[in-house]
């Protein structure tokens, strides 16, 4: 067969190009092959669009699967009564927050929340009163903290925050008021008053995770014994 060049690599218009000239040349008019190079170009046509569609099927699931596991990451750290972190969330937010200490001169500010009497307030009004007071809790710590302070549900009725570059008077100011505005809140049941108990520490320089929870439960536990209430330090 008579064509410039046979080689059909390149470029999709190239090919194109080459096909056209091929099939177009007088002198391959007579040439038996010419229907067979004319049904191959369309079939390697119909191949070229399918294989397109298929590039672009699987970028499109690509993205999907991208933000399938962005949402994944976020329901997995996230309490889904009172949409702050949970646990697990925390402790990833904590070894951060203790990692980025250990390299420098700061102090992060931890308060361990425990909402007092919770037992007689859901056994008095309820359940869903019980579970409206901590979402009542979660917004007022939402709105009351810092954008690059750490909110969590800890356990049932227990939360724990970090105060990144807080020294000890800081996180001691926000303990402090936490109790007060909890304390003025008023709920539908017009009689209720809910309070909280609070332990307080402040971790420096190689503190650990473990040796951070324990002190801030300890301290917990002498604000409830101390009356709640009330923040206790340790
Ligand atoms: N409504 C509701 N209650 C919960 C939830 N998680 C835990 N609780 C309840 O919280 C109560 C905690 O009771 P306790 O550990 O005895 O503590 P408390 O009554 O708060 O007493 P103090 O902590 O000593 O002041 C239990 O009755 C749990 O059932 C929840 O998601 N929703």
């Amino acid at each position: 067969m008579t064509g410039e060049d046979t080689d059909l690599s390149g470029n999709d218009e190239e090919f194109d190009q080459r096909v056209d000239d091929l099939l177009s040349n007088p002198a391959n008019a007579d040439n038996s092959l010419l229907e067979d190079v004319r049904w191959l170009a369309s079939a390697y046509c119909k191949l070229r669009r399918r294989v397109r569609k298929i590039s672009l099927i699987s970028d499109r699931q690509q993205t999907e699967l991208m933000e399938l596991n962005r949402y994944l990451q976020v329901v997995s750290r996230t309490d889904p009564l009172t949409g702050l972190l949970n646990r697990r969330g925390l402790i990833e937010r904590f070894e951060t927050e203790l990692s980025r200490l250990s390299r420098s001169s700061t102090t992060l500010g931890v308060l361990m929340l425990d909402i007092d009497h919770f037992k007689r307030i859901n056994d008095h009004y309820g359940h869903q009163l019980g579970d409206e007071v901590l979402v009542a809790l979660a917004k007022l710590l939402q709105q009351r903290l810092r954008t690059y302070d750490h909110a969590a549900r800890w356990g049932g009725e227990e939360l724990l925050l970090l105060l990144p570059d807080t020294p000890r008077d800081g996180t001691e100011a926000v303990a402090q008021q936490i109790l007060d505005e909890v304390r003025a809140l008023r709920w539908n049941a017009r009689d209720l008053t809910v309070t909280v108990s609070i332990g307080v520490t402040v971790a420096y320089g190689a503190d650990s995770l473990d040796s951070c929870l324990k002190r801030a439960d300890e301290a917990l536990y002498h604000a409830k014994r101390q009356g709640r209430d009330r923040y206790a330090l340790a």
